[in-house]
């Protein structure tokens, strides 16, 4: 079988399902099973069917007509009946949440009803579905009358209400007259000082031919509720209009630039040729938000990455209005495309408490996070740093630990995740670089401190601040013999610039090699802050290295860089920026050593329970 393609077939294949036996051509019996019909004859069928044609159209047209027409009037009549028992039907108290789109609709829907009221009141009268049902036959006799506007029709309708009315009267008159009395005329002038009410007229019977009630009072009172109907509508309108123009106002307030406008930070104005496009992943960070203020401030459009679990929108909030600032909310574990010169790979979880609190997630961030990153450089030609770190060496066995020093670290332990993870993006960065020529640099941060730590960060240096400046225990873990070696963070991010800048693609301590040790540390806090606080010895941690001083001779040497600010310049100003957050937020408990332990399982809760 020849298969024939779709299109073909719908073009070529010849309809054969839709032909009679009568137009197959291809039919061998073709002339002798066409009907034996003569010329004569089928000119004489022809002209009877014209004339039948003829004859019956006309009726068709008109019954169509009629019946379009009959249509029209019942379905204009029922809307004139929905709007009159429901006269505040587009009063904004029922919608108060209603966007501008909606009021306007409401507004276009009130319009509306108040012409089709205007266009009926002198013609249609009373509003109750007997009214309606009456309203039929009167109606079927105007259309059946022919032809004109449905004014003509409704004008007619009214004429044959008011015939009908005339005529209850004179039968009232004849059949009523003596319970009555002459009391028509004051009843009359009753109705007229007693506005009458909207809600009493709907509920009565309307004046209708045979109806006991008189048709001219009923005819009044309709007209005057109906007016009442329709000035509450126009109030309506009204209020409706004010409250429309008032939001549009409200809207175009806000559009337009007043005082109260974020300022844009002014920068300087690169031309085209020196102007990067420099990704931070993390740089709604501590260490990433002082990064991306070097390198907005020298002119560079710049693209923050961030998932915000441990970064701050705070930090990033003065450039948010910048044209060459970018916020990408996005967790770099799922891969990303962007344009970009240079990317400095910060993302990942830093305090100890942070990471080990979800430690897969710390992994996947450094290992999927920097596969990503890596593939991103690969593909758009960008030079990539990885922030790497100074736990990368574990509980060094060589000190001060210089970049040649291959570390000690507990491949299982609580710190793994991060110090592994680290490790093995260290790895990625130089595979990418030896098979795909990527343009690499990594650094090997040392502990950094500075203004824009999380409060709740956990970290020992924001600990001791947070607890000392409230006057509470300042917690140390162990004997508080262990080491570490603090630098500010402007310095870091000066180093890290330096590096990214320069042409040495091997890994580059960045840390102050000025040690203390932890205690040490606690009693230096407390007097720069004079603080009452005492000591509190705690359980020691886990796999805590007990040493930690970066030899930073390379960073000297490739980079000519070494810190500037002293330890003690660092910790005043960062004394006082947590002084600043405190002010604002009240008090913060610190983040402490079981911030990171895994939460009981409901199953277990349950087992004790
Ligand atoms: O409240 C505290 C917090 C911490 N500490 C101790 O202070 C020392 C420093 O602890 P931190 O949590 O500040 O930082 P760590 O040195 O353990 O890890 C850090 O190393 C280098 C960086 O890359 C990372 O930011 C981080 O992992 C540790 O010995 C820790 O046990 C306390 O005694 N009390």
């Amino acid at each position: 079988m020849v298969h024939i393609p779709r299109h073909r077939r719908r073009a070529g294949t010849p309809r054969t399902s839709s032909r009679t036996p009568y137009d197959d051509p291809y039919d061998p019996h073709h002339h002798l099973s066409r009907p034996p019909t003569s010329r004569s004859s089928q000119w004489i069928l022809l002209l009877a069917g014209m004339g039948i044609g003829y004859l019956i159209l006309p009726v068709l047209l008109v019954q169509n007509n009629q019946q379009i027409r009959l249509e029209e009037v019942v379905q204009r009549l029922e809307e004139r009946q929905r709007a009159s028992q429901n006269p505040v039907s587009f009063n904004y108290a029922s919608q108060q949440h209603s966007s501008p789109m909606n009021m306007m609709q409401s507004h276009r829907d009130g319009a509306a009803t108040l012409l089709r009221n205007q266009e009926h009141n002198g013609n249609v009268v009373g509003s109750d579905d007997s009214r309606r049902r009456t309203a039929g036959p009167e109606l079927k006799s105007a259309v059946d009358g022919g032809g004109s506007s449905l004014r003509g029709d409704l004008d007619r309708h009214s004429e044959e209400v008011d015939r009908h009315q005339q005529e209850d009267v004179e039968v009232e008159k004849t059949v009523e007259m003596p319970e009555k009395g002459d009391d028509d005329e004051s009843d009359d002038e009753a109705e007229e000082e007693e506005p009458v009410q909207k809600s009493d007229i709907q509920s009565k019977p309307i004046g209708l031919p045979n109806s006991k009630q008189n048709a001219k009072e009923q005819l009044s009172q309709i007209l005057t509720a109906d007016k009442q109907s329709t000035e509450l509508e126009e109030n309506d309108l009204t209020d409706a209009q004010r409250r429309f123009v008032e939001t549009q106002k409200l809207i175009a307030s806000q559009s337009i630039p007043t005082s109260t406008t974020p300022h844009v930070m002014k920068t300087p104005n690169l031309p085209d040729a020196k102007r990067k496009k420099v990704l931070v992943t993390g740089g709604a960070g501590f260490v990433g938000s002082h990064l991306v203020d070097k390198l907005m401030m020298e002119g560079h459009e710049v693209i923050v990455l961030d998932n915000f679990f441990t970064g701050q929108r705070k930090n990033i909030e003065h450039w948010m209005h910048h044209p060459h600032f970018s916020l990408v909310v996005h967790d770099v574990t799922e891969p990303i495309m962007l344009e970009v010169d240079e990317i400095y790979h910060l993302a990942c979880p830093a305090s100890p408490p942070h990471y080990q609190y979800n430690p897969v997630k710390t992994i996947k961030t450094s290992t999927m996070g920097t596969i990503n990153m890596l593939g991103l450089a690969k593909r758009v030609k960008a030079k990539i740093l990885l922030t790497s770190t100074s736990e990368i060496y574990g509980d060094p066995k060589v000190h001060p630990q210089p970049e040649s020093y291959w570390g000690n670290v507990n491949t299982i332990g609580p710190r793994s995740c991060y110090d592994e993870g680290k490790r093995v993006a260290e790895t990625m960065m130089y595979s990418y670089k030896n098979q795909n020529n990527v343009d690499v640099r990594v650094a090997r941060i040392f502990n950094t401190f500075g203004p824009r730590m999380h409060p709740n960060d956990g970290r020992v240096v924001s600990n001791f601040i947070i607890q000392s400046l409230q006057d509470k225990p300042m917690t140390i873990y162990g004997e508080g013999d262990q080491t570490r070696s603090f630098q500010y963070v402007s310095d870091l991010v000066d180093g890290l610039h330096a590096l990214m800048n320069g042409s040495y693609d091997l890994p580059v301590n960045l840390g102050n090699p000025d040690e203390y040790t932890v205690k040490h540390f606690a009693e230096y806090i407390k007097d720069i802050t004079g603080s009452k606080s005492e000591i509190s010895y705690l359980k020691a941690t886990q796999d805590d290295p007990t040493q930690r001083k970066p030899d930073i001779s390379t960073a000297k040497r490739e980079l000519g860089w070494e810190p500037k600010v002293t330890v003690k310049e660092g910790l005043q100003k960062t004394i006082a920026y947590f002084s600043r957050v405190l002010d604002e937020s009240g008090e913060i408990i610190p983040t402490g050593q079981d911030a990171s332990k895994p939460k009981p399982k409901i199953s277990d809760i349950e087992v004790q329970v």
